[in-house]
């Protein structure tokens, strides 16, 4: 099983892409549902959050407040790294389970849709990279109108990942998602077939494909 690496900058785009590859019949293992199932009550990973960062991170009911969490990892990278030390072995684990699941299922692509692709070094276990880009300022608008952050929230967002204009240099297909979400659905069914025709990695020094 070739397994295709997808990721973007926050906002560009990334889910939205994914749920038109699933409606495409392709597998996509989800790094940001397998981090939130991770931290559910009951968790040895929130049993941990706790610990480290005091019980105002926590919600009455005993699930995790991620709105505070935010606040606070996003505000501070040291913080941001202690909550990484503690959820990203978790999620990597989980990956690799999804993906030995879909490889035993004999599945010939699967998606692995991470945001911190580039960032925690993921692309050289990949056969290829996808990257959703948007320009920063598409980017910010979809951020502040999708989860009511104010303009310094999300500038501290920004400022957690690599900015997605170097991510896409750095890919092998890059989905532009600057325009309208209609333009998407062409643009999955020619990724897909040119993944299924076999093609994956650039050559060292070309261009990303564009779609
Ligand atoms: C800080 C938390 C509680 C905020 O939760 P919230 O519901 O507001 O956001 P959500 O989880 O839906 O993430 C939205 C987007 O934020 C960005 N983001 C999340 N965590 C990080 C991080 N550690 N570094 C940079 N960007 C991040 C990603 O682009 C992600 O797609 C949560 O993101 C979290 O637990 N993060 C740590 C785990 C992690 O690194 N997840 C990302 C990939 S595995
Ligand atoms: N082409 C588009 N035009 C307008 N809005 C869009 C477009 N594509 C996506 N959106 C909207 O922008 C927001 C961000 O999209 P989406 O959630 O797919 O991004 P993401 O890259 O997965 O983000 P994250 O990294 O935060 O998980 C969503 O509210 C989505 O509905």
């Amino acid at each position: 099983m070739r397994v295709i690496g997808l990721t973007g900058g926050i906002a560009t785009g990334k889910s939205t892409f994914a749920a038109l590859l699933r409606a495409r019949g392709a597998p996509v293992v989800d790094a940001d549902a397998l981090a939130r199932a991770a931290v559910e009550p009951g968790t040895p990973a929130l049993a941990e959050i706790a610990r480290t960062f005091g019980a105002e991170v926590l919600r009455e009911d005993g699930a995790l407040d991620r709105k505070a969490l935010a606040a606070r990892v996003f505000a501070d990278p040291e913080a941001r790294r202690r909550l990484e030390a503690i959820t990203h072995p978790a999620v990597r684990r989980a990956m690799r389970e999804a993906t030995d699941r879909l490889a035993a299922q004999g599945h010939p692509l699967a998606f692995y849709d991470t945001p911190l692709l580039y960032e925690v070094g993921l692309e050289a276990l990949l056969d290829a990279v996808v990257v959703v880009w948007a320009p920063r300022d598409v980017q910010r608008e979809r951020l502040i109108r999708r989860d009511r952050l104010d303009a310094a929230d999300v500038d501290a967002r920004l400022a957690a990942q690599l900015p997605v204009d170097e991510k896409a240099a750095r890919a092998d297909f890059v989905i532009d998602n600057a325009g309208a979400p209609e333009a998407l659905a062409g643009k999955a069914d020619r990724l897909l077939a040119d993944l299924r025709a076999g093609r994956g990695r650039r050559l060292p020094n070309a261009p990303p494909v564009r779609y």
